[in-house]
């Protein structure tokens, strides 16, 4: 097979990105767009040496059921895997059985160009079967753990309009002289134009329009040195902070900040100098330009303080079911001491403190570690305590140093480093809650906790991402034997 072939594909599965695998001349060739059971036109785009890439050509149509289920049998074959059929059954108007692919019709326009989902084409219950499905895999293929019980994925009732948070990339197009707002195209830096997105609330893309708008009528050509919008809203309040990212230091945004403070949500205006316009978005400060310093948003009868750099779960409501499954999970007693490490701003810590002797947040950004701080001040906790470094450094030392009865880990997509899973299984904690966005690394680490004597108890994926491939997970593990 080359790159500029044409061939006709039928997907068989999903793979974790969202995209379909089909299998043209035992090859495994990854298809965006196309559903299993669908059938279309592709263009090859890259031939490796295990895998191969192609893009659409036509559009998809459901296959005969027969032939959905013969090619997922010839797939499990070239990957050596004991495969599911790959659809299920639905008729077609003259009575035959096609393959049911779950194809709805994307809402957003620009779906396909924009990298920010992957999964709008498929209706949303598929979406979260799909997603239990990448969980089981990855506990079964990665961790050995094919007999933990993967639970339904916890999803959203409107799985849409779901974000606390967009970061918007700002380009000039001259000619016709004009600010234009979009998104980045997937695994690229090519801005694909459009100033809607229907994961963020409609009061926020009123507010992308309106900056724009001020930004372009103030400055002119000079606000081509504004490459980055970023808007934050409370999910409590409504109200919103607007970041402004600037390439220099010395581009005036002071008379811009009356103008976007006096935009019907915006409480906030702050900027961050990035002379880089496709790298990292966060300049390394933040000055706030007028208004507040901090949002505040409610979890769990909590008031936390979010100041613009400060790391908050992106889905305010899931991150409340989330934080029920781990204070469930949990189930502390009065007297235990419990360690959240990578704790962020200290929202798990900060949940659990209530019902726990003293908690113990560790991280290794020093504002987070402020924030945390400054919570649980703002609510009257005083038995939190917040250290400030890499887990990894701190957590060998700190168990030996003192017995934790629960460890809570939320580590980054690359999951724990084996020094830090090796403190824990040295710790014997009574629980461990394993809150995971990687069901590659979770499966990896939960193996190695398997090893050290704990047992996986249950996963429970909840859909803090819809529309995207993305998988939060809580894992709960205990000692071997302990109820
Ligand atoms: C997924 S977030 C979890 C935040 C928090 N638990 C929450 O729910 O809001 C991961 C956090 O780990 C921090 N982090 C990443 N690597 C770290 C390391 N090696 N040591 C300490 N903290 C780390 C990040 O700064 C981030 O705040």
């Amino acid at each position: 097979m080359r790159a500029g072939e044409r061939h006709l594909a039928t997907a068989v599965r999903l793979n974790d990105d969202g995209e379909g695998i089909a299998y043209i001349d035992g090859l495994t060739v990854f298809v965006p767009g196309l559903l299993p059971g669908e059938q279309a036109w592709v263009e090859v785009t890259q031939v490796a040496r295990r895998y191969g890439r192609a893009r659409l050509v036509s559009a998809p149509e459901p296959v005969p059921t027969t032939a959905a289920r013969q090619d997922a049998a010839e797939g499990a074959q070239y990957e050596g895997r004991r495969g599911p059929a790959a659809a299920t059954v639905a008729t077609d108007g003259n009575g035959y059985a096609m393959a049911d692919t779950g194809r709805v019709l994307p809402k957003c326009a620009v779906f396909g160009a924009c990298g920010g989902c992957q999964l709008q084409h498929l209706a949303y219950p598929r979406q979260l079967e799909h997603k239990r499905r990448v969980v089981e895999a990855a506990l079964r293929r990665i961790g050995r753990l094919a007999d933990v019980p993967v639970a339904p994925v916890l999803g959203m009732d409107n799985p849409w309009r779901y974000r606390n948070q967009i970061q918007v990339p700002l380009r000039w197009t001259d000619p016709p002289g004009r600010l234009t707002a979009g998104f980045f195209a997937m695994g690229s830096h090519e801005l694909v134009p459009t100033e809607a997105c229907h994961l963020a609330s409609a009061a926020m893309e009123q507010t992308v329009r309106a900056v724009v708008r001020v930004l372009a009528d103030a400055l002119g050509p000079a606000a081509a040195d504004v490459h980055h919008l970023i808007v934050r809203e409370s999910y409590t309040t409504g109200e919103q902070m607007v970041v402004l990212v600037a390439a220099r230091q010395d581009l005036d945004l002071r008379q811009v900040v009356d103008d976007l403070l006096a935009l019907p949500r915006v409480v906030s205006v702050c900027r961050t100098v990035q002379p880089y316009r496709t790298g990292p978005v966060w300049g390394p400060t933040v000055e706030v330009l007028g208004g507040k310093a901090a949002l505040t948003e409610r979890i769990e009868g909590l008031e936390f303080l979010i100041s613009p750099r400060s790391f908050f779960q992106v889905n305010t409501a899931q991150a409340r079911v989330l934080y029920a499954q781990v204070v469930q999970a949990a189930a502390l007693q009065p007297t235990d001491v419990v360690l959240d490490a990578y704790c962020g701003t200290g929202t798990i810590a900060l949940v659990l403190a209530r019902q726990a002797r003293k908690v113990v947040g560790v991280e290794q950004v020093p504002a987070a570690v402020a924030d945390a701080r400054r919570n649980a001040a703002h609510n009257g906790i005083a038995h939190a305590v917040f250290l400030t470094g890499a887990v990894e450094r701190i957590l060998p030392r700190l168990c030996t140093q003192e017995h934790f009865d629960v460890v809570v880990l939320d580590p980054p997509r690359k999951g724990c480093a084996p020094q830090v899973l090796a403190a824990v299984v040295a710790a014997r904690p009574r629980r461990i809650i394993y809150v995971s966005c990687n069901p590659a690394t979770l499966a990896r680490d939960l193996r190695v906790l398997a090893d050290g004597g704990f047992v996986v108890r249950r996963v429970q994926p909840v859909d803090m991402f819809p529309q995207t491939s993305h998988i939060e997970c809580c894992a709960l593990l205990d000692l071997s034997g302990a109820s």
